[in-house]
């Protein structure tokens, strides 16, 4: 029924402007699905092959499309990506690259849900779920390696926790980043944005601090829950390994001065949330820094991860968190996600869905987060290619599907 009649592929424009790779599959039954592949800019080394989109675009159509055409079913999540593997050949995608894979991916799933005729989050979560959404973690000030002459830490992040739904939570998270702009104004601070459409002022991480407990405070007053945030620190980006330190211009931390730095934000602000905090490579300092304060906020490992169960794994046994950030393309396919989520939650760490600096507007991994019942998704605030995922959000609570 859902049998792949074919899959066309193509490189259409990312919100950087770069080439990105965008498939299509049809089955025979007259199914369709579309998904594009987004592309990270503060990557992490060990995460799956991004390959030139063209070049990916070529090598998918060599060793993938014949495999899928014909043979395999859209509906049958586990065999699409199982044949993508196979095409593949290795265990990082670097053949076909994970932009061609996670495309034909999530396009199939897309597919398959059409012929069944169901949401795609009912397709791949099952009939249960649809009930929970996530909180939405809502970038506002942000820096690092996604805008220039801006702050140190690469994401200050909204969290509507106390949100009594969905769309409250995404509104008051553009009310955080109105009124950070508003705040700015004010002070006569002129701010840009970066990648993922947060403020890109010229401040100190100190000073972005105050405007964000500023301006959650005033939000939190006018819609009446409780607001909280948190940050994607980008530890990797700021650790330099031949000083063996993190370093935030002209101020150096040793990995020891680092961890106690996050854990005196964590104190000081009622941080719920730390992404990457530490190298990528430093499952002890991790493991650390989790020890102290992983009784009062997430420690989320991104780059640390990857989205990658070995690399989950050997997280868990040392203890070096407690949540994950599952991003289907740094690993390549929507199943190898799906088995991140399932290794998370069976060992008590929180999964949070995430899009990537580079996005389009496709809009699977708010499907994905709520099929995956995931307490957290962080997928920007303002910017259409941001607003593509929260709006679907919104469509999927009032089952506008
Ligand atoms: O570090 C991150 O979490 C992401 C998304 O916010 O950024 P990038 O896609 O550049 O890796
Ligand atoms: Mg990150």
């Amino acid at each position: 029924m859902t049998r792949i009649e074919s899959v066309r592929l193509r490189t259409v424009l990312d919100s950087r402007g770069n080439p990105t790779v965008e498939a299509d599959v049809h089955t025979e039954s007259g199914g369709h699905g579309r998904a594009a592949a987004p592309s990270g800019a503060s990557t992490g080394e060990y995460e799956a092959i991004e390959l030139p989109a063209e070049e990916a675009v070529a090598a998918a159509r060599e060793h993938a499309v014949p495999r899928l055409e014909g043979r395999a079913f859209a509906a049958d999540q586990r065999e699409v990506d199982q044949a993508l593997h196979a095409a593949d050949g290795t265990d990082d995608f670097s053949t076909i690259g994970a932009n061609s894979a996670v495309a034909i991916s999530m396009a199939a799933a897309k597919a398959g849900a059409d012929v069944l005729g169901a949401p795609l989050y009912q397709h791949l979560g099952g009939a249960f779920r649809g009930r929970n959404y996530p909180v939405p973690l809502g970038n506002v000030i942000g820096g690092g390696e996604h805008a220039a002459d801006a702050t140190h830490i690469q994401e200050f992040l909204a969290a509507p926790v106390g949100a009594p739904n969905v769309r409250d939570a995404v509104f008051a998270n553009a009310a955080v980043h109105e009124t950070v702009g508003e705040l700015l104004t004010e002070r006569g601070t002129p701010a840009a944005k970066g990648d993922e459409g947060a403020w890109a002022p010229s401040i100190s991480d100190a000073e972005a601090f105050e405007l964000m407990a500023e301006a959650v405070d005033e939000v939190e007053d006018a819609f009446g829950f409780d607001i909280e945030f948190g940050l994607d620190v980008a530890g990797a980006e700021l650790y330099d390994a031949d000083e063996d330190a993190y370093v935030y211009g002209d101020t150096t931390r040793s990995t020891e001065e680092q961890v106690e730095y996050i854990a005196d934000l964590v104190e000081e602000y009622g941080l719920v949330y730390v992404e990457d905090p530490l190298d990528e490579d430093d499952y002890e300092a991790f493991a650390e820094l989790t020890d102290r304060v992983g009784d009062r906020t997430l420690v989320c490992g991104d780059d640390l991860f990857v989205t990658n169960t070995n690399r989950l794994q050997e997280g868990i046994e040392r203890g070096a968190a407690n949540s994950i950030l599952v991003k289907p393309n740094q690993i390549g396919t929507l199943s190898d996600a799906f088995d991140a989520i399932e290794l998370a939650v069976e060992s008590s760490y929180t999964p949070v869905v995430s899009h990537r600096s580079g996005e389009t507007e496709d809009a699977t991994i708010a499907h994905l987060a709520v099929a995956a019942d995931a307490p957290f998704i962080k997928t920007g605030t303002v910017g259409g290619e941001r607003t593509a995922k929260l709006n679907e959000l919104i469509r999927i609570a009032d089952e506008a599907l």
